[in-house]
């Protein structure tokens, strides 16, 4: 049998698995099996050398029934239908995990921005709001940073958004610039919710973090201040990587060094001679492995190779469902894509609050709250795999999806 490596059909087996467990039935499943709304749009573009160039995107909005629809944008060239859709689904677990009052929504443009001229991505950041604009809004659908976009186009895609609809409107996007109504916290908030999840999963695994050896595969938002959270607390980041290669130290590498190199795009390691490949990477020994990058990075192909005993996923979708079957019968703690990487919805939902009540908390206020949700959320689930006997990824689907099943079968639909 071959390995299932599609994002979106890998996630409707889990659901229905989940569903099932939970006692909805089928027509459940036939409702949120798949979003409710897929928008394919084509924006076109004037390059710098004055050609146009067409690009395509993506809105998916899976379910909003709990509350408006959320997500990131994501700027790279793999983006496709199937992973948008599989991204937006994993949006409304997050939310259903973590008690947000949202459905899951996520977008993607086809383009790779590392080749382009600011100007070029202000102007596809611009277009891709216009040929989405009917869909979206803050009681809408409410879009946010991923891969390869960053505050500055969140700036440009709220301030599109405000001349279309002639008003002021914060709360249409989160990640923005602070100046603009972007709250304290959110930039860390990814990074700051896996290491929550890291101290939770190496209590129950009985080591400490202080010299525990981490492996972050992902120099990014996500990846580089994991690196330096876990520098902080005593760990030893001993690999990390880009997309062109990746570093190793066994006596651990220079966090505060390598974040001053690194680009806008999380590129380091092209500053360096002794690379090892991302390959390598993910096989080091090491206690802690988080894949902070892509997708399908942890595969049949290299499962059985891993050598940390903690695996905590900052990446939307790094492992596959036969990886994640490996690793569960290996005794590898795994802590899921949909709850580990769900403190960055978490304070993207403290913006949008912040945004629509017009008054502001500190950045103490923010790691309180959103602390006290992470740590509430790991145990649920860890409790539900533990009291089910499940593995930890099929734990946080039926605590993720209850709410959305839930408010849909309230509502009538079901
Ligand atoms: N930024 C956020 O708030 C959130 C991000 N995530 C997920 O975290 C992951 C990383 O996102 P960000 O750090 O925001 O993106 P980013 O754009 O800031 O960084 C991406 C990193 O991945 C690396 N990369 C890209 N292609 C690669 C490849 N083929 N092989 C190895 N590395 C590659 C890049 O070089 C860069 O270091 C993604 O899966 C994203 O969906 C999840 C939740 C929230
Ligand atoms: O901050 C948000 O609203 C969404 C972040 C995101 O796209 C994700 O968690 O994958």
């Amino acid at each position: 049998m071959t390995e299932n490596l599609n994002l979106f059909t890998s996630t409707q087996e889990i659901i229905k698995e989940a569903l099932s467990k939970l006692g909805f039935n089928d027509e459940m499943y036939e409702l949120l099996k798949e979003p409710l709304r897929v928008l394919t749009v084509r924006i076109p573009v004037r390059m710098d050398d004055g050609t146009i160039k067409v690009f395509t995107g993506y809105r998916a909005q899976h379910n909003d029934a709990v509350g408006p629809t959320k997500g990131g944008v994501r700027f790279h060239p793999e983006v496709n239908e199937d992973e948008v859709k599989a991204l937006s689904m994993w949006m409304t677990l997050k939310c259903g995990i973590v008690g947000l009052p949202y459905g899951g929504g996520k977008g993607g443009i086809i383009c790779d921005p590392r080749t382009m001229s600011m100007g070029e991505i202000e102007r596809l950041s611009r277009g891709f709001v216009r040929a989405i604009s009917q869909i979206v809004g803050p009681t809408k659908d409410i879009p946010a940073p991923d891969v390869y976009t960053n505050s500055q186009i969140m700036a440009w895609m709220m301030d599109e958004y405000s001349r279309l609809r002639e008003n002021d409107s914060p709360g249409f996007i989160t990640g923005k610039p602070l100046v603009l109504g972007g709250s304290e916290g959110r930039e860390k908030a990814t990074a700051q919710g896996v290491t929550i999840c890291i101290e939770e999963a190496a209590k129950k695994k009985g080591f400490s973090l202080q010299g525990a050896r981490v492996v972050i595969q992902g120099f990014g938002n996500a990846g580089s201040f994991l690196a330096k959270f876990m520098n902080d607390e005593g760990a030893k980041v001993v690999g990390i990587s880009d997309a062109y290669g990746a570093l190793y130290d066994p006596n651990g590498l220079d966090i505060d060094y390598l974040l001053d190199r690194r680009d806008s795009f999380g590129t380091v390691t092209t500053l360096f001679e002794n690379t090892i490949t991302n390959k390598e990477l993910l096989e080091l020994d090491c206690d802690i492995l988080v894949p902070a990058a892509i997708s399908n990075q942890i595969t049949v192909e290299n499962a059985h190779n891993i050598k940390a005993s903690i695996i905590v996923e900052a990446a939307n979708g790094p492992t596959t469902a036969e990886a994640t079957k490996i690793l569960t019968e290996r005794g590898i703690l795994l802590v899921p894509d949909v709850l580990a990487s769900a403190g960055g919805v978490t304070v993207s939902y403290f913006e949008w609050v912040q945004n629509n009540q017009g008054y502001y908390w500190t950045e103490e206020e923010v790691n309180e709250k959103l602390t006290k949700k992470l740590v509430e959320s790991f145990n649920k689930v860890y409790e539900t795999s533990q009291s089910r006997r499940i593995n930890m990824r099929l734990a946080a689907y039926m605590v993720g999806l209850r709410n959305a099943a839930e408010a849909s079968k309230f509502r009538g639909w079901v």
